[in-house]
């Protein structure tokens, strides 16, 4: 199974050869628990294990390989982040996305090599979504053939990088670029921030952290102003847009082409997010099957709490999910991958596809996975509050991502222009235009779905539904957008008064995706008794779902209320079968207990005495009596006694 979440037999093989050699490395174990420090001593502890992982990398893992970096990564550094998360996340993706052949044998290998540590720096304290107005400008000096960085006021402040605040030393900074007082709109370039020697802020750079947040705080987000700071013409990231000497503009291939850095991100995070839903439900599933509390038969001695059928009705689901995601997720990078290659020689013809399918993943995936390490938590009871279980860790870590790389409403809605566009070529006719992931769009479906009637179709009923509920929910917001036009209503008004209709439709056509992404891969697995696994968590995740976005499918009798009937029954059933796999189904993924951090999800299970171990290191345990009870409360019972 560990073959099938990550890929490879080789790929599972070599986590847990990587983790054994972490095991034997207790240099870059954490020092005592992170619970339990401050905000600065994680940053040190993390930067220590930092360096000398950035000596020993080569020992444990091949560091030209992502997924062994990510591995290492979460192992070593954790979620929490690190000093130089964004440098291998966006940085070097920019770089190499954006950054000229020239420009890159100057700059990657420094990066690479860590000489030097950069981030991304677009979002600004006044915007973030709306890029086309962002205020920081770099206008060209055409009599020195240079850009001037400017922060015309507060709100143009950059506000959120991550490792912005401290770590970094330079940036990639996207800024509205100005020549000839023509504005091109926001462009990426290459900026030194801190001197190389000193680490101090270059003369003309105002910067610092931003100050703690709700989780991922080992990460210094950071602010940055610039004072008329200049930087070279060839600091433009020029692959795709260039600026000559004398001013003159070559646009890149594609608008948005320098949005490549996001996009980035918003492929490969959904694999993380699965691995961060993953990460709770384990603990929450193996300490369900620890918990004893209270008799199902009453001549019957406690259960594990693992036996209610609620506490599985509250984990199941998102284990099916935790797969479909990674599922979906391993086919998106693929995808991601693909577009890069082609876009890297000047063919754009897929970015409108990748951009609609990945802003649509980003955001249902990790409002999934918010909801279901949210469940995870209170599925351990009170011990779920405490940070021993590490998963309130794991939900502020994993919500991060309902915001950055474009808030989520936002997202959806930009996937809903590529729907609504999709919508209109049906409607003129015109389907055989319609990409492979929309062209269930311009398909007849049948009046009603026969999921109870064809038990053994292989899921085809199942996606022929999801398939029916997304082509209605898309033609009817794409109808009532354009009936608003029709009606004299400006486009842009009209796109507003549907845009809860309009992000429906994009909810139901990445569900639809995730489902077939799980269904392709279920389809693809010769092992029979993995795929006899799989198949049932693949039963439980479509009628689970189903039931979830029903109403879409009784509101024209597509379904019918018995066939509801029969849905939740396989709901109910399918609990119950995977009962006896749902521990080795989330051990599968094989997190080991330095990675996971929790006392609650022991591999072991010994955890009452363990968290009693952990309370008494509690930093407040040091002493009988705290100083806040000498000065304060004492005083305050003494005088009371009075
Ligand atoms: C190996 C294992 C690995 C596991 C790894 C796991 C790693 C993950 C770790 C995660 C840690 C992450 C740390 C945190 C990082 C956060 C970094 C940030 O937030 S950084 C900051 C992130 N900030 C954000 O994300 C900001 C969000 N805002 C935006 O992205 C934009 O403003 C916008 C897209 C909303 C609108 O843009 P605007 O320019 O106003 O455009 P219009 O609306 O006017 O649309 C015009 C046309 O353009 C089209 N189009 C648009 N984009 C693209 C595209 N990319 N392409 C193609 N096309 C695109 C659009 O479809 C439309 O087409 P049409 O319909 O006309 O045909
Ligand atoms: C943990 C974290 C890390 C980050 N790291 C980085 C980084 O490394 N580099 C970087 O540059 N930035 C970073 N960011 C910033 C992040 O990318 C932005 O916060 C994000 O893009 C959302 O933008 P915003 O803050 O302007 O939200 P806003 O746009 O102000 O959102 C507020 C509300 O307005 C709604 N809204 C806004 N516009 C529209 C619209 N057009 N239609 C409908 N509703 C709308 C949203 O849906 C939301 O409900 C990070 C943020 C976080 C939380």
């Amino acid at each position: 199974m560990a073959a099938q979440i990550w890929g490879s037999e080789k790929r599972a093989r070599r986590r847990r050869e990587i983790s054994a050699k972490i095991a034997q490395m207790p240099e870059l174990h954490d020092s005592k628990p992170l619970p339990f420090m401050t905000r600065e001593e994680k940053i040190m502890e993390s930067a220590r294990k930092l360096t000398i992982l950035t000596e020993k990398m080569g020992q444990i893992i091949d560091p030209t390989d992502p997924a062994e970096l990510y591995h290492l990564n979460n192992e070593v550094l954790g979620l929490e982040g690190n000093p130089m998360a964004l440098h291998g996340v966006m940085f070097i993706p920019a770089l190499s996305a954006q950054a000229s052949d020239e420009q890159q044998a100057k700059w990657l290998p420094r990066a690479l090599r860590r000489e030097i540590i950069g981030t991304y720096a677009q979002t600004e304290l006044g915007h973030g979504t709306n890029l086309q107005n962002l205020e920081t400008t770099a206008t060209y000096d055409l009599a020195t053939q240079e850009f001037v960085l400017h922060t015309p006021q507060i709100t143009a402040l950059k506000w959120w990088p991550g490792n912005l605040g401290k770590s970094s030393n330079y940036a990639v900074v996207v800024a509205h670029m100005i020549i000839k007082a023509k504005n091109y709109g926001p462009h990426p370039f290459m900026v030194q921030l801190r001197d190389e020697k000193t680490h101090e802020p270059l003369p003309g750079i105002t910067i610092g952290d931003i100050g703690p947040k709700m989780a991922y705080n080992i990460v210094d987000n950071g602010f940055l102003g610039f004072n008329k700071y200049r930087i070279p013409r060839t600091n433009l990231l020029m692959r795709h847009t260039k600026v000559e000497a004398d001013g003159t503009y070559i646009k890149p291939p594609h608008a948005k082409i320098n949005y490549s850095a996001m996009v980035h991100v918003r492929a490969y995070m959904l694999t993380g997010q699965a691995i961060m839903l993953a990460s709770a439900l384990n603990i929450a599933t193996r300490y369900s099957s620890v918990r004893r509390q209270g008799q199902i038969d009453k001549s019957q001695p406690e259960v594990k709490v693992l036996e209610y059928q609620t506490q599985q009705h509250r984990l199941f689901p998102s284990i099916a999910r935790a797969y479909a995601f990674q599922f979906a997720g391993a086919e998106t990078v693929k995808l991601y991958e693909h577009v890069l290659k082609e876009m890297k020689s000047g063919n754009v013809s897929l970015m409108a596809d990748l951009h609609a399918l990945t802003s649509g993943l980003k955001s249902v995936v990790t409002y999934q996975t918010g909801e279901g390490i949210e469940q995870a938590r209170m599925a351990c009871g009170g011990h779920g509050y405490s940070m021993a279980s590490y998963i309130s860790e794991i939900y502020g870590v994993a919500i991060g991502g309902c915001t950055y790389e474009g808030e989520n409403m936002v997202m959806l809605l930009q996937l809903a222009r590529y729907l609504v566009k999709s919508a209109a070529l049906v409607k003129s006719g015109q389907s055989s235009k319609l990409g492979p992931l929309v062209a269930y769009l311009g398909v007849k479906s049948e009046p009603t779905s026969l999921i109870d009637r064809i038990p053994n179709s292989g899921f085809t009923e199942y996606v022929k539904t999801f398939q029916h509920v997304s082509k209605r929910q898309t033609l009817k917001a794409a109808d009532m957008f354009f009936g608003l036009m029709e009606k004299g209503e400006k486009r842009e008004i009209a796109w507003n008064k549907c845009s809860v209709e309009l992000n429906r439709a994009s909810r139901l056509h990445t569900r639809l995706f995730i489902v077939e992404a799980f269904v392709r891969r279920v389809n693809e697995i010769a092992d029979i008794r993995i795929k006899e696994a799989l198949t049932d968590l693949l039963h439980l995740h479509v009628n689970y779902e189903l039931l979830d976005i029903a109403s879409y499918a009784l509101e024209d009798g597509f379904l019918s209320a018995s066939q509801l009937d029969y849905i939740r029954d396989q709901v109910y059933l399918y609990l119950g079968k995977i009962r006896p796999n749902a521990v080795s189904l989330l051990d599968s993924w094989e997190f080991s207990d330095i990675e996971l951090r929790s006392v609650l999800g022991r591999r072991d299970g010994n955890v009452y005495e363990n968290l009693f171990k952990w309370a008494k290191s509690s930093p407040l345990n040091k002493t009988d009596v705290l100083s806040s009870v000498t000065q304060y409360l004492k005083p305050m019972m003494e005088k009371a006694r009075l």
